[in-house]
């Protein structure tokens, strides 16, 4: 059973009653006549052909309270878009799919290159940037969720439980983040979120002591979940990151934005499994590396917006600190593997923490090399102020491209 404690500042919203899916959808739907909600799907065309994203698409067919879903499709060619249009044709809600590498969307993607307003590398943050955009543009919904396309235990529960907050109108939340238990065949997963970003927290708070932004991000249960869901208006201001800093990203802008009591997290599922990247110990450029350097720098910069500065020693101090509580962590989380039956290879956990302490190194050097490097992409705001009819265009963009190329 699980705990209703409340960690940190920000609201928790635990699972404690195992309601029934329908109970939720019933309550949700009534909520939809008064905030008409919306999906954002992430989407690269290989997960089409992937397990999880079949079954996401056949449970999301009896969701009876979304107005719209927002696929956002990225590294698909044209033949490969069209297939996408039959895929996802299955879903009874209205839905529209961004070819993001189609001509049209490029084209526009291409005037905003030329003002530095669009996004500067290829990926999710980009692909949900632009699906944000179109959210705005059409103007269907006011309560919006997002979840990633490789969860391969989904089922709708998970949305009705992510998106409930923002859509009952009873509640004032701005934005909820999703969390779970990332265990899965007897094994603790979730690598990055428990050996890097939690003791990196912990040891950032150990050496700056008190700090508001630090407490704040400490009170994420899972803050690299893929799932989150906000209000309409949020989707104006934020500004998203274009790497893998995404979803700290996301929780330094709503940080920055908003009150702590406009912000909750919430339990939306007993077990999370999703496709597994390699550590990458060789390779600073892919997988869990590259994603720990990003996350890591996203943190750094975050910091040197609060006045912090920082230096070569005081990355080695941040390292060696980080060091030893991630070892802490592994012992912790062998235990708590063992007295639940799972598995925790000890030796690969010390191995990712030792990549981990390397790149925050790494990071820490880029960030001084670079100091005014930022991968935001700018808000809409920012972008509609510039082009003002730009997302007229888009939704235009997509509607063409959906009017040409649907098989008739
Ligand atoms: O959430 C994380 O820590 C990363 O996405 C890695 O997850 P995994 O260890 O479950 O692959």
């Amino acid at each position: 059973m699980a705990d209703f404690y409340q960690n940190g500042v920000v609201t928790t919203l635990h699972n404690l009653s195992q309601r029934p899916t329908e109970e939720l959808e019933a309550e949700l739907l009534r909520f939809s006549q008064k905030r008409p909600m919306a999906l954002i799907l992430p989407s690269l065309f290989s997960e089409l052909e992937g397990e999880a994203l079949p079954n996401i698409v056949n449970e999301l067919k009896e969701v009876p309270y979304l107005s719209e879903i927002v696929i956002g499709l990225d590294r698909a060619t044209e033949d490969q878009y069209k297939h996408a249009l039959g895929f996802f044709g299955k879903l009874p809600q209205h839905h529209r799919i961004l070819w993001n590498d189609g001509p049209r969307l490029k084209a526009l993607d291409e005037e905003l290159q030329a003002q530095g307003l669009a996004p500067r590398e290829l990926g999710k943050g980009r692909n949900v940037w632009y699906c944000m955009g179109y959210v705005l543009a059409s103007n269907r919904a006011e309560s919006v969720a997002l979840h990633d396309c490789d969860i391969v235990t989904y089922n709708k529960d998970l949305l009705a439980k992510l998106i409930y907050p923002v859509a009952n109108p009873l509640f004032n939340y701005e934005f909820c983040k999703g969390y779970y238990a990332r265990v899965a065949n007897g094994k603790i997963n979730g690598r990055v979120s428990r050996l890097l970003v939690t003791p990196l927290l912990r040891a950032l708070k150990r050496i700056m002591g008190d700090n508001e932004y630090l407490e704040f991000m400490d009170s994420f249960r899972y803050p690299l979940a893929g799932e989150f869901s906000f209000r309409r208006d949020v989707l104006n201001d934020i500004r998203i990151p274009s790497d893998w800093g995404l979803e700290i990203g996301v929780l330094s802008e709503m940080h920055r934005n908003y009150s702590h009591n406009r912000l909750c997290q919430a339990d939306i599922c007993d077990i999370y499994d999703h496709k597994h990247q390699d550590l990458s110990l060789n390779d600073d450029q892919g997988g869990l590396s590259k994603m720990s350097i990003d996350i890591t720098k996203a943190i750094f910069r975050k910091l040197a917006t609060q006045g912090y500065t920082f230096s070569n020693e005081m990355f080695r101090s941040i390292k060696a600190t980080y060091f030893r509580i991630a070892l802490d962590f592994i012992e912790t989380y062998h235990n708590d593997a063992v007295m639940n039956g799972l598995t925790l290879d000890i030796h690969s956990e010390e191995k990712a923490v030792e990549m981990f302490a390397s790149n925050i190194m790494k990071a820490g050097d880029n960030f001084l090399a670079n100091p005014m490097e930022t991968p935001f992409i700018p808000s809409w705001n920012r972008v509609t102020s510039a082009v003002p009819d730009i997302l007229e265009r888009l939704l235009e963009a997509v509607e063409a491209d959906t009017a040409e190329f649907m098989e008739k």
